[in-house]
Parts: structure tokens; sequence; C-alpha cells
């Protein structure tokens, strides 16, 4: 069923159709008023202090929460904070700093092989006296971490196909929903006509959750309601979408547990109905992966991948306390291209991976 249709009227009649809302898991429209909600810019990963005092000024007199900075949100999590740590405890060039420093890796869950790798170069290089100081050995692990990051840094691009089939798939309760609803945002704000697929039919509150987004933001949603045949929701969706010519859809799936096999069974489901109305659909097989969740990450992305073929990764909750280092094990492991990753609850928080910017907010600016 569609639950409704609404050709996307221009800008200005969104905004005054649109009541301010305060839930971040149910974002407003952007205001073309506000900064911190406008149409993510890419390019302001790249951010500098002066374009964050700028876009704090701004967001102020708006009245809106200022987009924060990478490092401002990644402060919390136990590598950020282990790292930091370690170099005022220890800012002496030396065996102690590098046996600290492949603890203070592996306990950020980086992972043992990828944490020792790391290591033992930084190792070989201070035998042959490359650093100067315990700063020239941080700017070095600086370099290494985005070296291994910087494969998988690769933007969704949304433009291949039309409509544009993303399937978003995961365990329970890693953000999927809340995922989607900040990429219909962010691809509607980009002056995309998207369509969202209710396709998690087994959570009650994820057909309502996706329901209720799409109707403040007039994003249609196609649902069926609780206990549907996902596979069917989606189909649906997708025909849907083929006569409206959407640009893009996007189908929510039920949270499932890697080790499920009759449930991973329906994601196969899914992929050959899709087929039968597009071969190449879905485009993109998104998996959600949640921040906290340390090593088993490692397990869901090569469960999911077995079973319908990730494409693309977004790594959410890398905020509070995250440890943040199953980015580079999962990196490092699978190769997959980390699409996204989010450092918070708001819509603006959702971010295009940009391994430098990580990177950054994840080390000590510089000691002393
Ligand atoms: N702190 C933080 N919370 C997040 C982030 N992404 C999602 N969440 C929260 O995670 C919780 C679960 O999100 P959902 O979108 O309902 O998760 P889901 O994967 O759809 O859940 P199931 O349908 O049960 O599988 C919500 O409270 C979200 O607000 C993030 O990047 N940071």
């Amino acid at each position: 069923m569609l639950k409704f249709w609404k050709k996307k009227p221009p800008a200005e009649d969104v905004q005054a159709a649109v009541p301010a809302v305060a839930d971040d898991a149910v974002p407003p429209v952007e205001a073309p008023a506000s900064p911190p909600d406008a149409p993510v810019d890419e390019a302001a990963t790249e951010e500098t202090e002066a374009d964050l005092a700028a876009s704090a000024a701004a967001a102020s007199e708006a009245g809106a929460p200022a987009r924060r900075s990478w490092r401002d949100r990644l402060a919390g999590s136990a590598f950020a904070r282990n790292l930091g740590a370690l170099f005022v405890r220890n800012p002496k060039l030396d065996d102690a700093l590098l046996d600290e420093l492949e603890t203070a890796l592996i306990t950020a869950d980086v992972g043992v092989a990828a944490a020792t790798d790391l290591v033992d170069g930084l190792r070989r290089r201070v035998a042959k006296r490359e650093f100067a100081d315990a700063g020239a050995l941080l700017a070095a692990l600086r370099a290494d971490l985005v070296a291994l990051l910087e494969p998988v840094a690769r933007p969704l691009q949304v433009d291949g196909a039309r409509p544009y089939v993303v399937l978003v798939v995961g365990v329970n309760g890693v953000g999927k929903t809340t995922t989607i609803g900040k990429l219909a945002r962010r691809y509607r704000g980009e002056g995309r006509n998207v369509i969202l697929a209710a396709g998690d039919t087994f959570r009650a509150a994820a057909v309502e959750q996706l329901t209720t987004w799409g109707e403040r933001n007039q994003v249609p949603v196609i649902a069926q309601g609780t206990g549907a045949d996902s596979a069917s929701v989606i189909f649906d969706a997708l025909q849907t979408a083929r006569a409206r010519g959407a640009d893009l859809l996007i189908a929510d799936t039920a949270g499932r547990l890697h080790t499920q096999s009759g449930l991973m069974d329906e994601l196969a489901k899914i992929r050959r109905v899709l087929g039968k109305l597009d071969a190449a659909a879905p485009h993109e097989v998104l998996l959600v992966i949640d921040g906290t969740t340390g090593q088993n990450a490692v397990n869901q992305a090569r469960q999911f991948r077995e079973a319908i073929g990730v494409t693309g990764l977004v790594v959410t909750k890398l905020d509070g306390t995250a440890k943040g280092g199953v980015v580079f094990a999962l990196a490092r492991e699978f190769g997959l291209p980390i699409r996204f990753v989010g450092l918070g609850e708001s819509s603006e928080d959702l971010r295009v991976f940009d391994a430098t910017a990580f990177v950054e907010g994840l080390l000590p600016a510089s000691l002393g």
C-alpha cells in the first residue's frame, strides 16, 4: 500500500508545510536559513576551525545547534582517550611507548593483527632512528592510520541507475531505520526524488518510525504493516519508484542476527525478487554496524557479505563510548567501502566517511 505520495513541492512550500520538530530521530526538513541542517556539504568534512566558528556563529543566529567537529564528536571514544593519555604519560620515544601503543590500539578494537602490523612497522622505523621524538612517532602513526582507511573512504554514488536501489541491512538495533531517515533527508536536500520502503515488517515501531518520518518530510513511504512479507513490500516499493520516476529507493529490513540462517535467507529472497524488476538491483547493499560492537563487527560483516553481498558499510554510534578502532579492523579485513559514519543521533551527525578527519579526530592534536 502506498502510504501517501506528494509531488515534491518547491523548497519554500516544504518549509511552510513542515512543523518544527525537536525529535532528532525524526528530523524536520532542512531550513535554508539553518546552516547545520542544510543539505550536507561533503567539502565540509574538511572543516577548519574557522569554518566551524563561522558555522557556530551562523547557527546561533538561526537558533540552531552548530555542526560539531569530528574531533569534538570522537573525543569521548576509548581510542581518543587512551591514545591521548598514553602520549601524555609517556612522552619519551622508547620501547615502553611502543608497547603501550600496541596495547592501546588492541584495547580500542583495532584488532590484534592490525595493531601488531602498525606497531611493528613503527618499531622498525624507530630502530632506523627515523623519528626524533614521540611527536614524530605520532605523526607517522597518523599517516599510517590514514593510509589504512583511505582506500575504503569511497562515497556512495547514487547516480548510476534510476531508481538507484539501496538495501539497508544489519543486526538488531544498530541504527538502520535512523540511518535511512538521515540518508533520505540528505538526498532529498540535494533535490533528489526519494522513496522509502518499510521492509522491516518485524518490529512494529520500525514501520511507524519510517512512516512518521516520511510524512513529516514529504518523502513517500511504501509500507504494508507489521508481519507483511518484506520482499513483497520492497518489490512493491520498487514498482512504485519506477512508475514515479524516483531517483532513489532506500529499503529498510528487519534487524537479524548474522547467525539466524532463516532470516539471512530472507535477504537473498529480497535480492531475487528485486532482480525480477531490475537485474542490477539492489545497486547498493549497505550494512549498518554499531561502532560499539567491537570485534564481533568483523563476524557480522563476514556473514552478511556471504548471505547477500554487502557493497558498503555505515558505522554508527562512534560518538560516546564507542572504541572507534573497529573501523580500522573492518577496513583491513574486508576493504569494503565505508560510506558513512554516525557521530551522533541528529541527522547532521551522519557524515560521509573521511579518513583524514576521522583519524585526526581520534589522535591527540600535538604533543606538549
Ligand atoms: N549515539 C548515537 N546513536 C545512534 C546513532 N545512530 C543511531 N543511533 C540510535 O540507535 C538506536 C537504534 O536505532 P534504530 O534506527 O531504531 O535501529 P535499527 O537498526 O533500525 O533497529 P531494529 O529495527 O531493531 O533492527 C536509536 O536510539 C538511534 O537514535 C549514532 O550515530 N550515534
